[in-house]
């Protein structure tokens, strides 16, 4: 489905991917963790083609999408829950819903602003409310619904759930048990590893750059000494 191939990218002079490397499988949900500042968003953006590769390669399905623009990615079935809540203030909930949909060719059960709303039903009672009105987790849904929307192939959401209230982002985790379970590939960028236990099949260690370590929720719950040599916990 994706594949990251000795990845490079930075910012002016300073290099912050140093080969990145880790494959997602078709309908697998992986994350990318580890301490601040070590690549994951920049490992998002450069696979957006928000940030240019400097060197490596990344394939999406077998096609090559290294430094394509970013319209182009998202067209090719990406779709980006990005950092920091980014709804469209001045819109209310079903604007924002119809504003990125798109159909979705031949594929059976596509996303609709109606399926989306039985994902998420407080979208449906909110949807003439503007989007400024609405609560943190609300608004988290719905820019994972205007995602969804996109009717992507693989799903991902950096910093999900950050700054929400437990019982808002179980919501969120739940949903994306649903759509883990109806086949979609996920890629998650998150801190709370015990709520990821259930979701996510691999977890990726981020230093510095690049991935230093792949295995399982249950791998790594039975390694302390890992966490906290490489996630401070
Ligand atoms: N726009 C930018 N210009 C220059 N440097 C940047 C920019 N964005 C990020 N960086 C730097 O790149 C490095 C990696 O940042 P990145 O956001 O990818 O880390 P992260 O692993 O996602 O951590 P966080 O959880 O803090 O977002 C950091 O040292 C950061 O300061």
């Amino acid at each position: 489905m994706l594949k990251l191939e000795g990845v490079a990218a930075g910012y002016g002079t300073s290099q912050v991917l140093f080969g990145m490397d880790f494959t997602i499988g078709q309908g697998e949900v992986i994350s990318l963790i580890g301490r601040n500042g070590m690549g994951k968003t920049t490992t998002v953006r450069t696979l957006m083609g928000m940030l240019p590769a400097r060197s490596g390669s990344i394939s999406l399905l077998g096609k090559p999408i290294t430094n394509l623009p970013p319209y182009r990615i998202a067209r090719m079935g990406v779709g980006l829950v990005p950092e920091g809540r980014r709804a469209f203030a001045s819109l209310n909930v079903e604007e924002n819903l119809v504003a990125t949909a798109r159909l979705a060719g031949a594929k059976s059960n596509p996303w609709t602003v109606d399926r989306v709303y039985s994902l998420f039903p407080r979208l449906q009672e909110r949807r003439k409310q503007s989007a400024r009105t609405l609560s943190g987790g609300e608004q988290q849904m719905l820019v994972v619904g205007r995602a969804l929307l996109t009717n992507p192939q693989l799903l991902v959401l950096d910093e999900a759930t950050e700054g929400l209230a437990p019982l808002i982002r179980q919501e969120i985790w739940q949903c994306l048990r649903v759509l883990r379970d109806s086949g979609l590939s996920i890629l998650l960028i998150d801190k709370n590893l015990a709520e990821m236990t259930t979701l996510v099949q691999r977890h990726h260690i981020v230093e510095k750059g690049r991935v230093v370590w792949v295995g399982s929720p249950d791998e790594l719950n039975g390694d302390p000494a890992l966490r906290d040599r490489y996630l401070g916990i």
